[in-house]
């Protein structure tokens, strides 16, 4: 049986190497094409660019459909390019979204805005609601039964809003509606891994809940052979929520991570491929509709399967003090995700 304990991204592995594209670029076309096509939206952007280079180096790819208001002919001749499998191709402008999607099995969606400092993810939900409920409703008509990644923040209320959209369309499957969340996950590997002084590659961490601030919750008492100080547990849970700030800090107005959540979502799309493929045990953190609390959406680590979400693990025991931060933000979680349905309705 699959342990629901059993921790997730685990980078050793030889898919996590191929996500990083190293296996791919030794080999080059030695790898076996899944005979999939993947679209990515936003795919001239700081996330979407690279990206776009690492579904490519992949090998995994079949036909590579690249997407954004601007920029994507460039892109696509560039990366068309690399001798890897797959084609590639490039769509600029709202008239040529529907060709980029058509009969997709995979979207991968970094379309719309980043923060700048001072601003939090919900900050972001005027611009880019929008976008991503037009990005929706064209996925409902071009490739309804594709997988769908959502990246676009704020994504505790831009997955709710692409759900309200497919489901008015009646084209909505629950299994096939992912909020991408790896990139929690690599954080918390990252840093637990510094503080406990060994390999990330050893290290396994699963992170619950919502995609913004203390919505993001580590289970670092379910860390295999750790055992944190009160003060070490307080300070990694509060990095790891709120590494995105982190990074928009750093980058000083220029945008937030793009080069990590590049990595972490090509890891993610490459996982889904597999599983697409027939790969079985595939376990991931992923924020998606399932009845584990009393928000509608919620991270979690689940099996991926041919058909997207095969089972909801669930989460297992928690410390007192996750369980603390778990109550406090299942209401965050209902109020954004209602958020997105209610824009989908009045709008
Ligand atoms: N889920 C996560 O963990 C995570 C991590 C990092 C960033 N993000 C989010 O990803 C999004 C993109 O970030 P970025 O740094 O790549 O931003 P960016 O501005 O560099 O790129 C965004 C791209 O989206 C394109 N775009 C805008 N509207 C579009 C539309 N209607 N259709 C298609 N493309 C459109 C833009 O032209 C641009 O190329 C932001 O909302 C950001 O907050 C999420
Ligand atoms: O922090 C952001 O706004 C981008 C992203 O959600 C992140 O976690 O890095």
């Amino acid at each position: 049986m699959l342990s629901a304990m059993k921790p997730a991204l685990r980078v050793a592995s030889p898919l996590a190497t191929r996500a990083l594209g190293l296996e791919a670029a030794r080999s080059f076309s030695s790898s076996r094409s899944a005979q999939a096509k993947v679209t990515v939206v936003g795919a001239a952007g700081g996330i979407g660019q690279p990206l776009s280079l690492l579904l490519k180096l992949s090998g995994k790819v079949d036909h590579l459909s690249l997407y954004d208001l601007v920029g994507t002919p460039g892109v696509a001749a560039d990366l068309s390019h690399c001798n890897t499998n797959g084609k590639v191709t490039g769509h600029k402008g709202a008239s040529e979204l529907k060709a980029a999607l058509q009969d997709a099995d995979v979207v991968v969606i970094p379309a719309g805005v980043p923060r700048k400092p001072g601003m939090t993810r919900d900050d972001l939900f005027n611009t880019n609601a929008g976008i991503v409920k037009g990005i929706a409703e064209a996925c409902a008509e071009a490739c309804p039964k594709a997988r769908f990644l959502i990246i676009s923040n704020p994504v505790n209320s831009t997955v709710p809003i692409f759900a309200e959209v497919l489901k008015g369309r009646g084209v909505y499957d629950k299994k096939k509606l992912m909020g991408v969340t790896t990139l929690d996950v690599c954080r918390a590997q990252t840093f637990v891994a510094e503080n406990l002084g060994q390999s990330v590659n050893d290290t396994a961490v699963d992170v619950i809940g919502g995609h913004a601030g203390t919505t993001i919750l580590p289970l670092l008492s379910q860390v295999e052979g750790a055992k944190f100080s009160d003060k070490d547990l307080e300070a990694l849970t509060h990095r790891i929520q709120f590494g995105g700030d982190e990074v928009v800090k750093a980058k000083d107005g220029a945008g937030s991570a793009t080069l990590s959540m590049a990595h972490a979502g090509a890891y993610f799309a490459i996982r889904v491929l597999a599983a697409m493929e027939g790969e079985a045990d595939i376990r991931e953190c992923t924020f998606v509709e399932n009845d584990l609390t009393a928000a509608p959406y919620f991270a979690t680590p689940v099996i991926l399967g041919k058909d997207g979400v095969e089972k909801v693990l669930g989460f297992g025991k928690l410390s007192a003090f996750e369980q603390k931060i778990l109550d406090e933000n299942v209401p965050a979680l209902q109020a954004q995700a209602k958020k997105g349905v209610d824009f989908v309705h009045k709008a």
